[in-house]
């Protein structure tokens, strides 16, 4: 069916009042299933399909120039963002557009390479550290996904919180479970059409346990400002020019107190907004990426190989990562990219449009909401008739325009840089100490807010003998 005036293809089975609701009535595993026909439907009908949320509309586009197009155009962000906006509402992930603009200026120097190559040590570190965290789990195969969830939210707590790894140390599964409660909070009101109502939510069990849940995360973020302000009255050489300083880590937190230092406009509560939010962006983003990688390659042996070559060539069997190395590892980089490309960990944003936005066969009305379809993109015929196979080598041949795991626009991924670095050198140690082993056939995945392995990750690692 047609929607009359923009011509846009409707999904069938819309129903009085609920719309399309029902469809996304389920557990993690239905919503991926669903998610995925969706954007299959899109670019079958065209490139744009509008789907009924209850009485909001949202048009759903698939189409790889059309996304761009919109990724460009519209900056300001769709309706389900608002229901984390009691919790991280006006920091840069949600905040409204006027705001946001402010905050993405002062931000973006903070992801500097420069200011990125500071944090290289504790990468090296958290690699040493995660093999320790594996080799806890004894042999035979083990669920990846505890550990690596934990190594990199320390490593988040560090760079962006500007934590002392002896400070949190045994004390993130706290966090992670808050987090995962969180995120689960924020799809079910998604997935269940009766909790858009903020005044209905109000009286629910979810709202409870959303409250404690956040509660938590807020206590790791207000605890590291108060340290840090504390630290900061009491240690001179800590009040010096971002310049100046050579030894010392500059977490995100030290930027945002630096740039603060002269306007002292922002409060305890604004920065707390931006570091719980910079976390929860973080961690599970790349841990999750992290997750799927290490199954997929413990499934291809030949690409192991290629990369624990290359690694051995550029780096060594026992040195630290360097800044200068990383650019040179040009396998392992199109092994993350393939993994994100297939395991798109983030399959869908949304955006609102505040002009008429004319796409190659349509036109969407201003002040619609959109959702992009990420990861029906990376599936997209253009990839060619092997789009759904694993293969790093097509990054070397083919000119691939349609890639985009860290969004498109000026509204991308602020952390993108920070993602590939952390994880090449998180790799680099995991590689060339074990051997992996996995099998990714079988995988189920869920979708909450991120894609996720639904039926668990187990691998095993062999020590490698170094000769
Ligand atoms: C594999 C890892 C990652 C993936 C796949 C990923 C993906 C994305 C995507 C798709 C968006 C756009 C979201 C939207 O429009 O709703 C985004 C935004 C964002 N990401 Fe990442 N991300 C990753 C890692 C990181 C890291 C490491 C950081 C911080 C150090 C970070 C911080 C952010 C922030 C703050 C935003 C909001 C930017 C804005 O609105 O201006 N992300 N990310």
């Amino acid at each position: 069916m047609r929607l009359p005036g923009t011509g846009i293809p409707e999904l069938p089975g819309k129903l009085p009042i609920i719309g399309h609701g029902l469809m996304f009535f389920g557990d993690g595993k239905h919503i991926h299933k669903t998610f995925k026909w969706l954007g299959e439907e899109a670019i079958k009908l065209g490139g744009v399909v509008s789907v009924n949320f209850g009485p909001i509309k949202v048009y759903v586009v698939a189409d790889p120039d059309d996304s761009a197009v919109v990724a460009t155009n519209c900056l300001a962000k769709g309706f389900f963002y608002d229901f984390s906006n009691a919790y991280i509402g006006n920091a840069i992930l949600c905040a409204k557009l006027p705001l946001w603009k402010q905050q993405r200026k002062a931000l973006n120097p903070a992801f500097k390479q420069q200011i990125l190559n500071n944090f290289m040590d504790i990468f090296n570190n958290q690699g040493r550290r995660l093999i320790m965290q594996f080799a806890a789990h004894g042999p035979g195969s083990f669920d990846h996904h505890h550990p690596i969830l934990i190594n990199n939210l320390e490593s988040s707590l560090q760079t962006l919180a500007g934590y002392h790894i002896d400070e949190i140390a045994d004390k993130c599964d706290t966090y992670v479970q808050s987090v995962e409660e969180f995120l689960h909070i924020v799809s079910e009101r998604f997935s269940k059409i009766w909790w858009y109502s903020d005044y209905l939510f109000s009286f629910s069990d979810l709202k409870k346990r959303l409250d404690k849940c956040t509660n938590i995360i807020h206590s790791y973020s207000l605890n590291a400002i108060k340290k840090k302000r504390l630290e900061r009255k009491f240690n001179s050489t800590s009040e010096k020019d971002l310049n100046c300083r050579t030894e010392e880590t500059i977490s995100l937190l030290d930027f945002i107190l630096d740039q603060d230092k002269s306007k002292q406009f922002l409060t305890d509560e604004e920065i707390r907004e931006q570091i719980d939010v910079f976390l929860i962006a973080s961690f599970d983003t790349s841990a999750t990426a992290l997750i799927y990688l290490l199954t997929v390659v413990g499934s291809y042996p030949e690409v192991q190989q290629k990369i624990y070559d290359e690694i051995l060539a550029e780096v060594g069997d026992n040195k630290d990562v360097t800044k200068d190395v990383l650019p040179k590892l040009v396998y392992l980089e199109a092994v993350i990219k393939e993994t994100l490309r297939i395991y798109t960990v983030v399959p869908a944003i949304a955006r609102k449009t505040d002009i008429d936005l004319k796409l190659k066969n349509y036109t969407i009305p201003k002040g619609s909401s959109i959702s992009i379809m990420l990861g029906t993109l990376h599936q997209h015929p253009q990839w060619g008739p092997d789009a759904h196979q694993f293969r790093p080598e097509r990054w070397f041949t083919e000119n691939l325009n349609v890639f985009a795991p860290f969004s498109m626009g000026k509204r991308n991924c602020i952390g993108k840089v920070y993602a590939m670095m952390s994880m090449k050198v998180l790799l680099v140690h995991v590689f060339r100490h074990y051997k992996v082993t996995g099998d990714i056939s079988n995988t189920e995945h869920r979708l909450g807010v991120l894609l996720k392995p639904a039926t668990g990750h187990h691998i095993k690692l062999d020590k490698r003998n170094k000769t």
